[in-house]
């Protein structure tokens, strides 16, 4: 584990987000939008998603972090996404960054690197999205990785000195790194994977967790921690991805800050 992250430091931040409650704006995609509410509502956050032209910049003044996601992305979408995170970047609030699929279409490259330019705290992606990002090359067949989380450590660690942000390359393992400092969280069910949009409400949490944590590198372990945990947890009742994933809502809302002393870090 590293000396800088303990779990003493995850523990307070999962309190520090039971006891805020932070708002967080979402502009994510038409499959994710009700699993990253409930996830975040699950994780005592307060959700709003809030994506067109003519409000994100608005509400992005009121919220405590601002997540944005390019799964499903459309051009007027693509305009509240820079209004939002350039307000975020301007109040010195955290937004985080999924570039789903970033590797499968120029659209979703060229939407990327403009909006990398308003300096993310996290981007939050799946190995293959990561190694389209490190390597500037197509990678992945789509939204699901082809690639292993700690097989592309090195590959996030230049993302992240590249970018000044950390960067979360979830997976079996998740691995989160601002290049200085690398941490690994285990845990979670492999079944996982198989929820559509995990991926996208975890972004969510890491979010939720930016905007209370000191650091966004802390915020996104315990918001990876989070997840690992309740997921394993929900997992011993869990028959398939359909019934893992009301489980893991409910492992989440009856986490207690506690409970994440039981996750390995690494
Ligand atoms: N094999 C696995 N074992 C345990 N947990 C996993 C596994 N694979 C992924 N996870 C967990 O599942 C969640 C979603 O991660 P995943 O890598 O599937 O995201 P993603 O590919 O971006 O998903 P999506 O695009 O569907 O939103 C994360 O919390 C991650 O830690
Ligand atoms: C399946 C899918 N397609 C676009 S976004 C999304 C949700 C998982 O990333
Ligand atoms: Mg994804």
């Amino acid at each position: 584990m590293s000396a800088d992250i303990s779990v003493d430091h995850v523990v307070d931040t999962v309190h520090r987000l039971h006891e805020q409650t932070p708002l967080v704006q979402c502009i994510t995609n038409y499959v994710s939008m009700d699993l990253a509410a409930n996830v975040l509502n699950a994780a005592h956050a307060s959700p709003a998603m809030v994506h067109d032209e003519r409000e994100a910049a608005e509400m992005a003044r009121l919220a405590s972090a601002v997540v944005v996601n390019i799964g499903t992305l459309s051009p007027p979408w693509v305009t509240g996404m820079h209004e939002a995170a350039s307000v975020a970047a301007e109040r010195g609030i955290p937004w985080v960054l999924d570039p789903v699929a970033v590797g499968a279409t120029a659209y979703r490259r060229e939407t990327t690197n403009a909006l990398l330019t308003h300096r993310p705290a996290v981007i939050r992606a799946n190995a293959s999205e990561i190694v389209a990002l490190a390597t500037a090359q197509g990678a992945g067949r789509g939204v699901d990785s082809t690639h292993d989380s700690t097989a592309v450590v090195e590959q996030a660690q230049a993302l992240a000195s590249a970018t000044g942000s950390v960067v979360v390359v979830s997976g079996a393992s998740d691995v989160v790194t601002d290049s200085v400092t690398t941490v690994i969280v285990d845990g979670g069910d492999p079944r996982m994977p198989l929820i559509s949009a995990l991926g996208c409400a975890a972004t969510a949490l890491v979010g939720g967790a930016a905007a209370v944590a000191p650091t966004p590198l802390l915020g996104a372990v315990a918001a990876m921690a989070m997840l690992a945990n309740a997921g394993e947890r929900a997992g011993r009742s869990a028959q398939g991805p359909g019934t893992l994933r009301p489980a893991l809502l409910d492992a989440l809302w009856a986490q207690r800050p506690e409970d994440l002393r039981d996750v390995v870090l690494r």
